[in-house]
């Protein structure tokens, strides 16, 4: 397991590197600073990830030769909305950005999001860098180029496909953070796991509760990225296979759309929905009994809730969620596509979902188990 990978996500002229490990950041600041032709850069920063890491940020800035404009603002779900969207779109604006001109998102997932949609839509797309932060945001959001907001109908239900140009997923960072937002985005690498890498699913149930320490993250953010570089290579715009990354949130999502604001996180939220994808796959007879609880347990083991009852942000309600999931994207002919499972580390895309019947099943989950 070495201390530094680095995954290329193939994508023609528009391929990207994704340094993972610590010390990463140092060791981009040649790569920085050739993607700041004018030596100038716009940082929208986390304001307590800035005030943890600003020192060693600014230095390799400064190895970079690069001037940073920075834009500091409160991480969080409430970050990704159109009132956010607007004052950050403004602010480059104000100074006269050009195309070609790095905005570079330093802080979790929805830092990035609300950046990289910005960068999108700022005359008409300019240059995009992701400095993730959090343990969610290096293994998953901050690769593959999905940007977005939330809005009053759901989750990230308005957002562009805009690829950054480098993703510097520096594991320092991590030391830092808060042990429920590790858990959180542990969620996503078992997600890789379950989807397509049965191996990697064993390797983090025999690593246990050391799964989530330093020398094993490493190696299992990279293996994580690596397995989604390798799908958006194949999918970019999820027109097929790449809608398997959505494994756990149709569920997740109408989680989080229906909790009290500020309760729940993401990775909790997909936690539990990958729990009921796999129960629901259970019980149409696609995954063998069993995988539920296997699953389940791992993710316990690691601090998450995995019971849509155990969930914070409730009560909730079947008849609400099923409302949320109509809304989702990969919906067609307006019926639910779900994400479910044939067994650990093979997911499949299944559409036109029984609503009734999720209905029902939910109904279960929340009352009678
Ligand atoms: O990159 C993807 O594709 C994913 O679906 C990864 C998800 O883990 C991630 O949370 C993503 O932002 C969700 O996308 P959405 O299309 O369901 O909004």
């Amino acid at each position: 397991m070495s201390a530094r990978q680095t995954v290329r996500v193939e994508l023609g002229a528009r391929s990207y590197d994704v340094m993972v490990g610590e010390g990463a950041l140092e060791s981009a600041a040649l790569h920085l600073a050739g993607l700041c032709p004018n030596g100038r850069a716009f940082l929208i920063a986390d304001r307590i990830a800035l005030a943890h890491h600003r020192d060693r940020l600014m230095a390799t800035l400064e190895a970079a030769q690069v001037r940073p404009e920075i834009i500091e603002i409160e991480g969080g779900e409430g970050a990704k909305n159109w009132t956010r969207l607007q004052q950050v779109t403004e602010a480059l604006l104000e100074h006269n950005i050009e195309r070609n001109e790095p905005v570079i998102a330093f802080g979790g997932g929805t830092i990035g999001d609300l950046a990289g949609f910005a960068a999108a839509i700022v005359k008409r797309g300019t240059r995009f860098i992701q400095i993730p932060t959090t343990l969610l945001a290096q293994v998953d959001s901050s690769v593959g180029g999905k940007t977005g907001i939330n809005t009053a109908q759901g989750k990230n239900l308005a957002g562009a496909f805009h690829q950054p140009a480098l993703v510097i997923a520096d594991t320092g960072f991590l030391l830092s953070l808060p042990r429920r937002e590790l858990a959180a985005g542990y969620a996503e690498i078992v997600k890789a796991g379950l989807i397509g890498d049965h191996a990697l699913y064993e390797r983090l149930e025999e690593a246990g509760s050391q799964a989530l320490s330093l020398p094993y993250l490493t190696g299992f953010i990279a293996a994580s990225v690596q397995f989604k570089a390798d799908i958006v290579a194949e999918d970019e715009r999820e027109a097929g296979r790449r809608a398997l990354l959505n494994l756990g949130h149709t569920f997740g999502h109408a989680f989080e759309a229906e909790a009290v604001p500020g309760t729940l996180v993401h990775g909790e939220a997909v936690a539990a929905g990958m729990v009921l994808a796999l129960r629901y796959s259970e019980r149409i007879g696609t995954a063998p009994e069993g995988s539920a609880a296997r699953v389940a347990r791992h993710l316990r083991e690691a601090g998450l809730p995995t019971g849509p009852r155990a969930l914070p942000g409730g009560p909730y309600s079947a008849e609400r969620l099923v409302e949320r999931m109509d809304g989702d994207k990969k919906n067609s002919g307006g019926a639910i596509t779900l994400i479910l499972s044939r067994g650990l580390g093979e997911a499949y895309i299944r559409p036109g979902a029984d609503r009734d019947d999720l209905t029902a099943f939910l109904r279960e989950e929340l009352h009678d188990r």
